[in-house]
């Protein structure tokens, strides 16, 4: 086998088996329209499988439509939004399975958000309800979701502060008396609480020292090895390496490359320029910043997004590369020894 075809076949074997997805999207797309008739085109064609037990970072820079992204799979998206494209949620009996996408928003609010796909928002202070502690908020999600004993509910609270470096001490607060970090745990803490089979974590360590940063990613970790599938926005590659399975990378609304988390951070590296170029930016690396700046997403060249930035472009690239084995690039980096 070439070198190209073994690495194929480790991406294959490292890759999550579709029948094994707990959601499959295809064709995701999301735009906004902006008053005098311009869109921006905030996520184009995401394709990806999230297999249970599994963690994929999806990576970036900002901008780029992570957030969006998350938000479409919750039907979270504002009045100006178009969706397109399908996701696919199975369903806990495995009989059948649910399309994010297409759900009305009763489905989604009675049985979806918190029940079974759980988010650890970008801005926690918005989401914390702002009347209630810490506490009640807590043992609020769990009397909804289980309607357990006074006693079991507030254990489970605690429970769920210790597992997302919530200080017991602070639980009675209510969210304007908490740091920007300690919100970041509170809202981690719900999320987990609310134990769903699929949870988003939208930059859950922003703000937190390097400690409880590894700290939070490493219970992000143990929820997706009891069986769940962690989706991780961050912007953190540290954090990634240490829990990632997988890693997708998206650039201006494209998700241009998944790799498997040992070979994107390992001697192989990722493939496609750009992958490349963020990890060379790392001050551990080289340090070398990735020059010039991502598109504005309402005025998309239209071929490869990255072509203006990218040293290996070439006028094939006026044209989009489509994204097909995980990668779309018309120049994949070849596997470094
Ligand atoms: N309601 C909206 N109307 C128009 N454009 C929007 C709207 N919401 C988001 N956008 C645009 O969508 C794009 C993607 O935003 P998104 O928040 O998903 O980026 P991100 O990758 O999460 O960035 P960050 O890392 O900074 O959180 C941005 O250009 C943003 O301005
Ligand atoms: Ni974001």
């Amino acid at each position: 086998m070439t070198a190209e075809n073994v690495l194929r076949a480790l991406d294959a074997v490292s890759a999550g088996r579709a029948e094994d997805a707990v959601l499959s999207v295809r064709d995701l797309s999301v735009r906004f329209r902006l008053r005098g008739g311009r869109t921006v085109e905030a996520v184009s064609d995401a394709d990806f499988d999230l297999g249970a037990g599994e963690c994929l970072a999806l990576v970036g820079e900002s901008g780029c439509g992570k957030s969006v992204l998350a938000s479409a799979l919750l039907g979270l998206l504002p009045g100006n939004a178009e969706t397109s494209g399908t996701a696919l949620l199975a369903d806990p009996d495995g009989a059948a399975q649910t399309d994010l996408i297409a759900a009305d928003e009763k489905t989604l609010a009675r049985t979806v958000r918190g029940r079974r796909v759980g988010l650890v928002p970008q801005s926690p202070a918005a989401h914390l309800t702002p009347v209630r502690t810490v506490r009640s908020q807590l043992e609020e999600t769990v009397r909804a979701l289980t309607g357990t004993s006074r006693r079991a509910r507030r254990k489970a609270a605690e429970d769920a502060a210790e597992r997302a470096a919530f200080p017991a001490g602070h639980l009675d607060r209510y969210p304007h008396e908490l740091s920007g970090g300690l919100a970041q745990r509170a809202a981690t803490a719900l999320a987990l609480i609310g134990d769903a089979r699929l949870l988003l974590a939208d930059e859950p360590t922003t703000g937190l020292d390097r400690d409880l940063v590894d700290r939070t990613v490493d219970e992000l970790r143990r929820h997706a090895d009891d069986g769940r599938a962690l989706l991780l926005i961050t912007h953190d590659l540290a954090a990634a390496a240490r829990i990632a399975d997988r890693v997708a990378v998206m650039y201006a609304g494209r998700i241009v490359e998944i790799a498997p988390a040992h070979r994107f951070f390992g001697p192989a590296g990722p493939r496609h320029p750009y992958a490349r170029g963020l990890l060379d930016a790392l001050p551990d690396r080289a340090f070398t910043p990735i020059p010039g700046m991502p598109p504005e997403l309402s005025a998309l060249p239209e071929g490869c997004a990255f072509a203006p930035r990218c040293p290996l472009a070439t006028e094939l690239c006026s044209n989009r590369p489509e994204f097909t084995a995980n990668l779309a690039c018309h120049h994949p980096e070849h596997p470094r020894a």
